[in-house]
């Protein structure tokens, strides 16, 4: 088995999806159509197959799935007829390793391989063959089949299995087709929802119930159709595996072994059948920084969309492109602040937007005389400004009264903000910094570029704000109540950051976002205005 070179050979080629199909002894250099070769589900494929996806994931951009239609565990005459297969991305090219003696294109192999594939799969037309060169370095590089230990899998009707299934990784996909191999009829998965997610690591990110599902979906229909999919979304650890009569196993990882063990002892109350419990081991991610954990995971993808743009962006052509605007938010005690600070170390011109806010409260300012009119001349201290405490008081927990104050004082801050930045472009800056708490519920995406959240737990918030202003836990609460979620937040954003770690994480996720955000300004200065946007890489 040489699967790396290969892969790396063929991760050279392909750009997005690579299906791999297992066909042992594939004869492909002789005159009759070669038909498909059935394997037996046995530990050693399933070990074959999980060393596919974990060597894959040195390839970022390869989304690989591993057909499983031709391996099962029950005998042939029950395999379904053969007929075309309709993958969700119908293959434009078929890879082949097979040599021609003399070095060149040139082989028979290629033609019957194109042949072959065009009858197995709804490909895209004129589906040719490529040759892959494979470095396959010494033979000592082969790995060893370890064939004493091979045992053929069980297999039972109805196999069921859960988790979040955020951002479909290798690892989920070796679990799923592990699940796809014991199961001959039904899997039934239960999918984390809602109060399920609330204590995940960067929980805004993770992905909408119904783009999981669709993902999911799509991937088990891709390797192995012929089974029937429930996914149903989970609210507690248990779901339907332990009231659903018909399952007869559940497949596990090393770390939700516990799990397994508790459900059967739940179904035993319910006076249900024992399932038995399928393990996996969990796949290391070679990738893995300091503050991500050991084993591929979705958090540690989520931690790397920080700072990344998140989805492609709109170009906003009611603001000037010069200087470019980043609408920085985020709620209260999210470290917004100390971001703003970071960035303006790295050269943007930062404009508090609190700042410009109390400035229009000064008497003579753009708000003073509006201000007084609506709440009254009680809202003055004696020297005759506007007592801000008095009003704070009055509007955070009043959310008509603040819409009242917010009627008159956002225009006036945005005016504020507009000259500033006119001046900040005067002065040759090319990124300004729009600082402002409550830029999305403001409307403000229309002033600026792009926009990004600082996001926070809002336990950790609830004691910053305590701990900075003093004030009692109720009242931290009811202030940040008066805010926007940061799940709401993050999904109108472009960019996202998380201040919950150490202070050089944050400057690394900083300076990460800082240093993508050149190359977009870099690129937007060289495309006509209207062209084409930026694309995310997720
Ligand atoms: C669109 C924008 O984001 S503009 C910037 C925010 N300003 C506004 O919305 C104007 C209305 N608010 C105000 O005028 C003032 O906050 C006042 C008068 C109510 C209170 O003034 P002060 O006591 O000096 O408090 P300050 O202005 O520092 O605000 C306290 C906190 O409430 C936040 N805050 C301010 N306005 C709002 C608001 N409308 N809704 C929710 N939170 C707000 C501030 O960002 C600050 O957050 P922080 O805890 O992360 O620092």
């Amino acid at each position: 088995v040489r699967l790396a070179p290969i892969l790396a050979s063929a991760s050279k080629i392909v750009q997005d999806t690579l299906y791999v199909h297992f066909q042992p002894g594939l004869l492909l250099t002789g005159p009759s159509q070669p038909g498909s070769t059935s394997i037996p589900a046995t530990s050693e494929v399933c070990s074959l197959i999980s060393r596919l996806y974990s060597d894959a994931d040195s390839h970022t951009h390869l989304d690989i799935r591993v057909l499983l239609t031709n391996i099962n565990n029950q005998s042939p005459q029950q395999l379904p007829l053969a007929s075309v297969q309709n993958l969700s991305h119908p293959p434009e090219v078929v890879l082949t390793d097979f040599q021609s003696s003399d070095g060149g294109q040139y082989n028979p192999a290629k033609q019957q391989l194109e042949r072959y594939a065009a009858n197995c799969y709804s490909c895209q037309p004129n589906l040719a063959s490529v040759l892959l060169y494979p470095d396959y370095g010494s033979p000592g590089e082969l790995i060893p089949s370890d064939s004493a230990a091979d045992t053929t899998l069980e297999s039972y009707s109805d196999v069921v299995v859960g988790g979040t299934f955020d951002r479909l990784h290798n690892a989920h996909k070796i679990l799923l087709s592990v699940c796809c191999l014991l199961a001959e009829t039904r899997l039934l998965v239960g999918m984390a929802d809602k109060e399920l997610l609330e204590s995940k690591v960067l929980k805004e990110l993770i992905e909408p119930y119904e783009q999981r599902v669709e993902k999911l979906s799509q991937f088990l229909v891709d390797v192995k159709p012929s089974l029937l999919y429930d996914v149903v979304p989970i609210c507690d650890p248990y779901g339907p595996s332990i009231t659903d009569p018909d399952l007869k196993c559940i497949v596990v990882s090393e770390e939700t072994q516990r799990g397994g063990l508790a459900v059967n002892r739940k179904r035993q109350e319910n006076e249900l059948s024992e399932l038995a419990v399928h393990e996996i081991k969990l796949v290391k991610d070679a990738r893995h920084a300091e503050n991500e954990e050991e084993k591929i995971s979705s958090s540690s993808f989520r931690n790397r969309l920080l700072g990344t743009l998140l989805r492609p962006l709109k170009v906003n052509n009611s603001i000037p492109a010069k200087p470019y605007v980043i609408g920085l938010t985020g709620g209260s005690g999210s470290g917004k602040s100390s971001i703003a600070k970071r960035l303006e170390d790295l050269g943007a011109a930062v404009i508090d937007c609190d700042k410009l806010g109390h400035q229009c409260y000064m008497p003579g300012g753009p708000a003073y005389e509006q201000v007084i009119n609506e709440f009254g001349s009680d809202i003055l201290c004696p020297d005759g400004t506007i007592d801000r405490k008095a009003m704070g008081s009055k509007v955070f927990t009043d959310k008509e009264q603040l819409k009242k104050l917010t009627d008159i004082v956002w225009p006036a801050i945005a005016m504020l903000a507009k000259k500033t930045m006119e001046e900040a472009a005067s002065q040759g800056i090319s990124v300004c910094v729009l600082d402002a708490a409550v830029l999305l519920e403001a409307g403000w995406n229309s002033m600026v570029h792009e926009v990004w959240t600082v996001i926070i737990p809002e336990k950790e918030a609830v004691t910053r704000v305590m701990g900075r202003d003093g004030i009692s836990e109720e009242q931290a609460k009811k202030r940040l109540a008066n805010q926007m979620s940061s799940s709401q937040r993050v999904q109108l954003s472009d960019v996202v950051l998380c201040t919950i770690w150490e202070p050089d994480v944050t400057q690394k996720q900083v300076q990460k976002a800082w240093d993508l955000l050149q190359q977009r300004i870099n690129q937007e200065s060289d495309r006509p205005r209207n062209s084409p946007v930026f694309k995310s890489r997720f």
